[in-house]
Formats: C-alpha cells, structure tokens, sequence
C-alpha cells in the first residue's frame, strides 16, 4: 500500500530514473513523466527530510507552498483569493478514500493554530453541507476549496460542490471567475519545472520577468521585502484532484479552476492518502510533509521486512487471522488512546473493509472472507467495554481489539 501511495507523488509512472545519479534531482515534476525506483526514491526522501529540496507533486500547488524565497521568508509564490487578503480556510470536498486519509491526517497532525483551518464535506447529508458552509460565514471568501474524487464522478463529492458553488454564488462569490487566467498558471508551471530541474537555482527578478514577458502575462509581481525576488499572485478559490478527463476533471479545466492535480489509476482511492490527495491538504495546513513522506518510507521499509516479528503489518495481519480462524470470524475493535488518532480506525475501516471484504482473492478463489471494522470506536469505548466484560457478560471474544498508541503527539 505505502509503496504505491509513495510512488504517486512521482508523478507519471511511464518512464523511470535509476538509483544513479539522482543526487540533486531529489524533486520530481509530474509534467515530467519522472518516477524514481525504490532505492533512489529512499535517497530522494532523506534528502528531503534534510529540507534542501522541493516535495514536488504534479502540477503543482504542494511544490508552490512548500517553496521558499531565498532569503528563508514567506512562500515564494503569494496564493491570495480574489475577495480576501490571505486565506484562511480550506473546504475540503470528498468521500470515502477521497477524504478519510486527509481528515485522520488532519485531526492527528495538523498545529494547533495551523496557517489555513480545515473543514471536510465528506458526505451528501444537506443539513452536514449546510453546517459546514454555515459556520463558515463570512470566511468563506477566504475559504479555498479543494474537491477530491479519484473517478471525479462520485454523486456525492459532485452534490458537495454543487452546494459549495451555490453558497459561492449566493455570497456574491463567483467560484470559476474567481480563478486565474491560464497564463499566470503556464508561468508557474514552467518556473516549477525549471526549479526543479536545478536548471536555475538562481532565480532571480529577472528571470521572473522574462516569464513574465514570455507569455505576456499582465499581473504584476511584487518583490519580496528581503530580497530580489518576485511574488507571484496567484488567484484561485477552486482546487481539483482527480483522474484526468473525467468529469471534475473538465468542469475544473472548462471553468478555469486554477490547479488540476491528476490521479493515477492504479492508485486505488483508499490508498491515496501519501499522493497529492493527502499531501496537499497537509501542506496547506503547515504540516511538515517531507517528515510525513519519511516516515511513510521508514514504514515502506518495516513492512517490507521478510522476518515476520519485525514486519509490524504482517504481525497485525497474522494475529487478526490467527484470532479470527481465517475467515474473519470476528471484527477487529480499534481502540486509540491518543485523542489525536480518533480518527485512525474510521481510516482503517475503509482501507480494510474495502480492500479485504471481498468474495474472491486474488487468484479468484472463493473466499468471501469479510473482515469488519465497526464504525470509529473511540477510547471512551475502552470504558464501557470494561465495565461490560466485568459486570455483565463474560465473553467478549468475539473481537479483536487494537490499541494504536503514539507516545506524543506529533508536530
Ligand atoms: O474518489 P472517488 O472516485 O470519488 O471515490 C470515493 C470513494 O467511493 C467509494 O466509497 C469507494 O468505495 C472508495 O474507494 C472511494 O474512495
């Protein structure tokens, strides 16, 4: 699962690059049809972790935010709404494996005061939209908004945007006019390209400028207060990630929508937390995402592990199966202790429910082994389950509980 999530962020799979001579390269560019083997990928992210290069994640708003100005200041490009100062919130739009990784990642992650709040519309209950858009208020000039659907056709994301735009419209917000003109976004993606090929480290005012003039774009760029060099505004409310020329992907194309960020297919939708589906929405919120990639790679490596006590996904796997005869005769009870994983086993639940709760295997053998992860159990659970399993009934075997545990919680 992770190996696939990593690869993803590399971008078109189609051509590769070995382990050599990736020193420097570090950052990949979607456009660029770049992938890096497993070997150099490892090299790539330590690299990263040390924070001397760019996560680069397609076309490319991660690779935007995460870029600095030469003198350590604020973000190089300035992203700004069109009816607001700075923003302040993103509305997440999505369901399923469209929107659990990036909300577990949120609640587990995410700085008490991160740069930009965010809110998730993950499912087509009107009166959850409603409440969403509702205690936006005001802020929701400030809001960018961000729709995540791997087939860009689920009728529940759709209906989610639909409402979204609506709410838009009726706050004198026009969601596609408010985004910038495909010039501006040419220029950037053409300065992402350059940067991360390490062609021009340098960049400078000028070099700016000769974009500028290139595609004959009329913004102005402002300079950075501490040195040369330029910011460029960007305006945008409307962000997609989803697999290209489906259906989000034309109406964010045909309206105009500042960034499309594609979905591979053979990412599957509850395994796309470590693609620009879970990453973006981590950048935004001023979580380290080069540390998130890192350790995703340290794990990459332990499941990888062929002795089974120190490959802690064949252990959980083992022990699941041995509890439940191998036919899933129990469910599987996730308990965290840690308030900032409460989320971790609604995550689960998708990914193994999804993945395991199937009448076939593989080879299409008849296995109709349905392994079940009750809705979210939080560790209050803990609390009523003690008391059931000591004053009322003796057997509670007919679980397999988990305790997921961090020592503290991360920043
Ligand atoms: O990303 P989307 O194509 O909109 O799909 C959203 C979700 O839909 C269903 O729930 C599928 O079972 C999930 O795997 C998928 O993540």
């Amino acid at each position: 699962m992770l190996n696939k999530g990593l690869d993803m962020i590399h971008g078109n799979p189609r051509s590769r690059l070995s382990d050599q001579g990736n020193e420097g390269l570090g950052m990949i560019h979607g456009n660029s049809g770049v992938e890096i083997q497993r070997p150099g990928l490892k090299k790539v992210l330590a690299q990263q972790s040390r924070g001397d290069l760019v996560v680069m994640c397609d076309d490319n708003l991660v690779g935007v935010m995460m870029g600095r100005d030469m003198c350590g200041g604020g973000f190089l490009m300035e992203i700004k709404p069109p009816s607001a100062g700075r923003f302040t919130h993103i509305l997440s739009v999505g369901i399923g494996g469209s929107a659990l990784g990036p909300q577990f990642v949120a609640e587990a992650l995410a700085p008490d005061n991160p740069p930009l709040k965010i809110r998730f519309i993950d499912n087509t209950d009107p009166a959850g939209i409603d409440h969403q858009i509702a205690q936006l208020g005001a802020e929701l000039a400030s809001t960018l908004v961000i729709v995540v659907s791997k087939s860009g056709g689920t009728p529940e994301t759709r209906n989610g945007l639909l409402e979204v735009q609506k709410a838009f419209r009726e706050a004198g917000l026009d969601f596609s006019k408010q985004v910038l003109t495909s010039d501006l976004v040419l220029i950037v993606r053409k300065f992402w390209t350059s940067y991360s090929s390490n062609a021009v480290m340098d960049l400078t005012a000028k070099h700016l400028l000769e974009y500028k003039t290139e595609y004959n774009a009329s913004s102005f760029f402002p300079k950075c207060g501490k040195c040369d060099m330029l910011l460029l505004p960007i305006i945008m409310q409307g962000v997609a990630i989803t697999q290209e020329n489906s259906l989000l992907d034309n109406t964010a194309r045909i309206e105009g929508w500042l960034a499309r960020f594609p979905m591979f297919d053979w990412v599957g939708g509850r395994t796309s937390e470590m693609s620009a589906v879970g990453l973006l929405a981590a950048a935004l919120q001023g979580i380290d995402i080069k540390e998130m990639l890192a350790g995703a790679a340290l794990m990459d490596d332990a499941n990888r592990n062929n002795v089974v006590r120190n490959n802690p996904a064949a252990l959980l796997a083992l022990c699941w199966y041995w509890a439940s005869d191998g036919v899933g005769s129990k469910d599987m009870v996730v308990l965290p202790y840690k308030d900032s994983l409460l989320l971790f086993s609604r995550y689960l639940q998708q990914l193994v429910m999804e993945s395991l709760g199937k009448e076939f295997d593989l080879d299409g053998n008849r296995v109709k082994d349905i392994q079940t992860i009750p809705e979210c159990l939080v560790v209050v659970f803990q609390h009523s389950h003690l008391e059931q399993k000591f004053s009322v009934i003796e057997n509670v075997s007919d679980i397999v509980l988990v305790y997921p545990y961090c020592s503290n919680r991360p920043r």
